[in-house]
């Protein structure tokens, strides 16, 4: 098989450059199946992907590569063994500069949007933990295959800070209002097997290569598919959710740049990172 692995920088220069000016595509790597015409996206930022400003650049990055390159479609993964992603980097969120974490919001929800609403297929390899931001990344794409013994889901609750519109959304969108309460209000951790059981993942497999197959299977469902009547669907399907986040997104963003420097916010996101450098 004809596999690419793609320079993402080469071809998206001017677009990354107009994101950050960090150095990119460091933290994840694009490759092309050429026969089947899809991507994966597989992260690659030790030890646990925790998305940086970065991070979420080079995510912004290779969605909008997948679809200006009509890729058929697109599978995000991780390297990592153990984590698919623990969610935002903490440490973009403690103590934070007013103006890089309103930036880092604003890019945040960049990156959702391009992804949410991307008309190219998507489908996520979940094969690690995949926390709070992770989980977002998941219930982004289309279709979701989880590797059994890790746990997903949304521990914003847990970590003392509230959990954000478009994770509500996402969260609402996929397993419906009542369980995403319950879900969310508690910070709720599922097993593989919970997930399933809920709606929250579409399949549970072994291991990463089974999933990997599963992902390839779903998005080969659409070979005969007219690509543009699918991509216009799934916009019109999803259209709802958009278009109220985009109206509010400006709202939002200063609404959780307000409550995350908060003096409470703040200690609790220090206990939480206390915590985690003590379970050693
Ligand atoms: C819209 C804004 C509103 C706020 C929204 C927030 C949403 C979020 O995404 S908040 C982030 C929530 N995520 C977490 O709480 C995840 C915490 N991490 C874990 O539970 C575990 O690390 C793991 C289950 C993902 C993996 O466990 P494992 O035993 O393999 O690794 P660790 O030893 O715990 O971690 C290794 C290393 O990585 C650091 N780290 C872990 N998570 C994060 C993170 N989210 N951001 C930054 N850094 C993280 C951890 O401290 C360790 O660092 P050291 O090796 O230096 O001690």
């Amino acid at each position: 098989m004809a596999f690419r692995t793609k320079n993402l920088f080469e071809k998206t220069t001017k677009l990354v450059r107009s994101y950050s000016s960090d150095k990119i595509y460091t933290h994840m790597s694009l490759t092309l199946n050429e026969q089947t015409g899809i991507a994966t996206l597989e992260l690659a930022k030790p030890p646990v992907n925790s998305m940086s400003f970065g991070f979420l650049s080079q995510l912004a990055a290779a969605v909008q590569q997948s679809e200006a390159d009509k890729y058929k479609g697109l599978i995000i993964t991780s390297r990592s063994s153990g984590v698919f992603s623990a969610g935002l980097d903490l440490k973009e969120l403690h103590h934070p500069d007013s103006d890089r974490i309103l930036n880092y919001l604003r890019r945040l929800q960049d990156v959702w949007f391009q992804l949410y609403d991307c008309s190219t297929p998507t489908a996520a390899v979940i094969n690690g933990h995949s926390i709070a931001g992770g989980c977002l990344l998941a219930l982004s794409c289309e279709y979701r295959v989880m590797v059994n013994s890790f746990k997903i889901g949304m521990n914003e609750a847990l970590v003392g800070v509230p959990v954000s519109p478009m994770f509500i959304a996402c969260m609402q969108s996929v397993i419906g209002q009542w369980e995403a309460e319950k879900a969310l209000l508690v910070g709720r951790l599922f097993t593989s097997e919970e997930a399933l059981g809920v709606g929250l993942v579409d399949e549970v497999v072994g291991g990463k290569s089974e999933g990997v197959c599963k992902a390839e299977g779903y998005l080969a469902g659409f070979r005969e598919v007219s690509a543009r009547a699918r991509g216009l669907s799934k916009r019109y399907l999803r259209q709802e959710v958009v278009r109220d986040l985009v109206r509010r997104r400006e709202e939002d963003v200063k609404k959780l740049v307000e409550i995350i420097s908060s003096r409470g916010v703040q200690d609790s996101l220090g206990e939480h990172l206390e915590r985690m450098k003590n379970k050693k």
